[in-house]
C-alpha cells in the first residue's frame, strides 16, 4: 500500500469493478434528488458567526444513492448508501456535506482503499478470488472496521431512516479558538432497517417510492450534528473512529420537500466545498475525493 495512486486510477478502477457507464457518476451511480431547506441552529456558541449559520433557512439540494458504479443497483442490499448535500448560501457560497451510512472507512489512506477494492476485481476467468481478500484484511488492519461493519450491516429501509457520517475531520474557526469536529447526519424519523425476509417482498428499487410516501405522509427531516474533537482524537485518518462519548452539537435541521427531478443533475458533490470560516483537515483520502469527483463529473457531463 506505499505506491501512491492517482484519481485516474480510482476512476478506471471503478470502471474494471462495475462496467462502463457513460454519462453515470462512476461510483454511487443510483441515486435520487431531492430539494428541501436546511434550518440552522442559532443558539450555537461554538459555531458562533458562521455564515452557515447565521444567514437564516437556507436552500438544500441533496442526492441520496447505492454506493458502487451500478446503476440499476438491488436495493434490497446492504452496503454503502451515500448522501450528498448542497446548502446554499447567499452571495452564491456552498457548502458540500457528503457521507456515507457507515461509521469508518475502509482504509487510512486512498492507498490501501484502493488495494483493497483492487481485491474484488475478478482474474482472467471472471471469477473472484475471496482467499485474496480475505489475506489482505488480514494484513491491513484500517480496512478492519468498515469490513466488520458492512459484516453487521442491515438493509436500510429508507434514505429517510438511515443515518449518514462525513468520517473526514473539518475545523471551525481560527487558529486561536478552533473546533475540530466530524458531522453526522441524524434521521428524525429514526434509523429503521429490514430483514432479509422484509427486503426479499421489495421490488429491486424501491428507495425512491419509500421517500415520496414518507414526504407525502409527514416531515422528512434530518439533524445535521457536528461530533466535536478532543485533543487527542486522529484528525487525518477516517479508518479510525472516536470515541462514543463525544459531545454533539446541532448545526441544524434538514427538512426536505420533494423527491425526485434532475436538481442533482448539475452539482459535483464534492466534500471539499465548503462555507467561510471552516476549513478541510489534509486526510488524505479526503484530498484524493476532489479529484476523483471532479473526473468523474467531467465525463457524465460529457457522456463518458
Ligand atoms: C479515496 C476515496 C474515495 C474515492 C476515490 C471516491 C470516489 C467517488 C467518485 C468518483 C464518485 C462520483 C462523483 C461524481 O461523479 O459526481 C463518488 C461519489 C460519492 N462518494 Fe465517494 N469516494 C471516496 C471516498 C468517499 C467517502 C469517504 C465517502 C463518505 C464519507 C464517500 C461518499 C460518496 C457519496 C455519498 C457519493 C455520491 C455523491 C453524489 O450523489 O453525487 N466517498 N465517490
Amino acid at each position: 500500500s506505499s505506491q501512491p495512486v492517482s484519481a485516474n486510477e480510482f476512476i478506471q478502477l471503478f470502471e474494471k469493478l462495475n462496467g462502463k457507464h457513460p454519462g453515470f457518476r462512476k461510483a454511487h451511480a443510483s441515486g435520487v434528488c431531492a430539494t428541501g431547506e436546511f434550518q440552522p441552529n442559532t443558539q450555537s456558541a461554538l459555531f458562533k458567526n458562521a455564515p452557515l449559520l447565521s444567514n437564516g433557512n437556507l436552500p438544500v439540494t441533496l442526492r441520496f444513492s447505492m454506493g458502487g458504479g451500478n446503476p440499476i443497483a438491488d436495493e434490497r442490499t446492504t452496503g454503502t448508501r451515500g448522501m450528498g448535500m448542497q446548502i446554499n448560501l447567499p452571495g452564491g457560497a456552498r457548502h458540500i456535506f457528503t457521507g456515507n451510512n457507515f461509521p469508518v472507512f475502509a482504509g487510512k489512506d486512498p492507498e490501501t482503499f484502493f488495494g483493497f477494492l483492487s481485491t474484488l476485481l475478478p482474474d482472467e476467468n471472471g471469477k473472484r478470488d475471496p482467499k485474496k481478500t480475505q489475506e489482505y484484511i488480514k494484513n491491513n488492519p484500517s480496512v478492519q472496521g468498515n469490513v466488520a461493519w458492512n459484516a453487521q450491516a442491515k438493509t436500510p429501509a429508507s434514505y429517510a431512516n438511515t443515518e449518514f457520517f462525513g468520517l473526514h475531520t473539518f475545523f471551525y474557526g481560527n487558529a486561536a479558538e478552533q473546533v475540530k469536529f466530524r458531522w453526522q447526519l441524524t434521521p428524525d424519523l429514526g434509523v429503521k432497517t429490514l430483514s432479509k425476509e422484509q427486503a426479499q417482498q421489495l421490488k429491486p428499487a424501491f428507495l425512491a417510492d419509500k421517500l415520496t410516501n414518507q414526504l407525502t405522509q409527514g416531515t422528512v427531516s434530518f439533524t445535521l450534528n457536528a461530533v466535536i474533537g478532543e485533543k487527542q482524537d486522529v484528525v487525518n485518518d477516517p479508518s479510525v473512529q472516536w470515541p462514543a462519548d463525544r459531545t454533539q452539537v446541532a448545526l441544524g435541521k434538514v427538512v426536505l420537500k420533494q423527491s425526485g427531478g434532475v436538481a442533482c443533475t448539475p452539482i459535483n458533490f464534492d466534500p471539499n466545498v465548503i462555507s467561510q470560516g471552516f476549513t478541510a483537515s489534509d486526510d488524505p483520502v479526503l484530498k484524493m475525493r476532489s479529484m476523483a469527483y471532479a473526473i468523474s463529473f467531467g465525463k457524465r457531463l460529457s457522456g463518458q
